[in-house]
């Protein structure tokens, strides 16, 4: 089994990407937030508390003659960012693209938070970390890619995200044409659900003599919009662009709109994965000033290359070797 979908953000700003997921007999497409940040695989639906619900589509579980519910069973999520939702759970035929389960848990959600109830871009989130941290108890729950694993060609999944356009998650090839250069694999932490690596340094700028080696631990997050990094690299990067400043406002480092930004690469060994300085001007805030798309991790156990820099590279998620693999575009 192989199959491929398109990865869509929202007009306007790279916020998130959905791709369609069709799920139930007849089957009803929903956008969804493919989350290699988390573990379960919930959506809006006809159970969600009205008033929440902001224009997503919904999940009609009694439109679906092959929905069952699992009795008993129930599921609460609180994420990095401090949205966090909860409800109730069924399971039903899931495709995505060329891929299907019949028996995928669905969560159908009760309760979301208030960030959540106002994207009325996505019905909800598929997460493509480990079944490990499924939240759905007293019985954990298996994801969708854990699900297809065994019937995929090969036990991996790709994300070829873009700025500003539509991309596309593969599932069970690699496909050559993605990308250019050797693809750099990194084992992943044994000890985490998440695609959590060991990264070897950094570089600002595109001169190579100004690397610097520094171990830094990272999860490979689609489900985060930027690239969230320790604060030694935050202060290193934006010391190079005249007029960047930190707003106690928004909580963010702010860039002027006009200024040309710096490359930023990550180190693997000799791999540098590069993210374009274009890419990280997030979008205006003001007049003058636009978001920085490289932010701190402070507090949080590991940095996060969110779609920031994930946009600008092939990734390789593989579920048997578990390493990420990173190649240049
Ligand atoms: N893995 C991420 C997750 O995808 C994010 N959101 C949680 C709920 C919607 C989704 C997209 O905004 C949130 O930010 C970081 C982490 O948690």
């Amino acid at each position: 089994m192989t199959g491929t979908a398109v990865a869509s953000p929202p007009p306007g700003a790279d916020a998130e990407y959905v791709l369609p997921v069709k799920i139930g007999t007849p089957p009803q497409t929903l956008p969804l937030n493919l989350d290699t940040g988390s573990s379960d695989f919930w959506v809006i639906s006809t159970d969600t508390y009205p008033p929440q619900v902001q224009g997503q589509t919904r999940y009609n579980v009694s439109a679906s003659t092959t929905a069952r519910r699992l009795n008993g069973e129930s599921w609460v999520i609180r994420y990095g960012d401090g949205s966090s939702a909860n409800g109730i759970v069924y399971t039903d035929r899931v495709q995505i693209g060329n891929t299907f389960f019949d028996q995928q848990a669905v969560e159908s959600a009760v309760n979301i938070s208030n960030e959540i109830s106002d994207d009325s871009f996505s019905s909800g989130l598929l997460g493509a970390a480990s079944s490990a941290a499924n939240t759905v108890r007293p019985d954990r729950q298996t994801t969708y890619l854990d699900n297809i694993k065994s019937q995929l060609a090969r036990p991996v999944f790709t994300a070829n995200l873009k700025k500003g356009k539509p991309g596309n998650y593969n599932f069970g090839y690699i496909n050559g044409s993605e990308y250019t250069g050797p693809i750099q694999y990194a084992a992943i932490n044994p000890q985490s659900p998440l695609w959590e690596i060991s990264v070897s340094g950094y570089r600002v700028g595109s001169d190579n003599t100004k690397y610097v080696a520094r171990v830094w631990n990272a999860i490979a997050d689609t489900g985060t919009t930027l690239l969230l990094v320790p604060d030694d690299i935050v202060s290193a990067y934006y010391a190079q662009v005249n007029g960047s400043v930190f707003s106690n406002d928004v909580g963010m480092m702010l860039v002027p709109c006009a200024a040309k930004l710096p490359d930023f690469a990550f180190g693997l060994g000799n791999y540098r994965g590069v993210v374009p300085g274009s890419y990280i001007n997030y979008g205006r805030m003001n007049k003058t000033y636009c978001y920085g798309g490289i932010q701190s991790s402070a507090g949080a156990p590991f940095a996060v290359l969110g779609d920031i820099a994930l946009k600008a590279q092939f990734v390789v998620f593989d579920m048997a070797n578990k390493v990420v693999g990173f190649a240049n575009k």
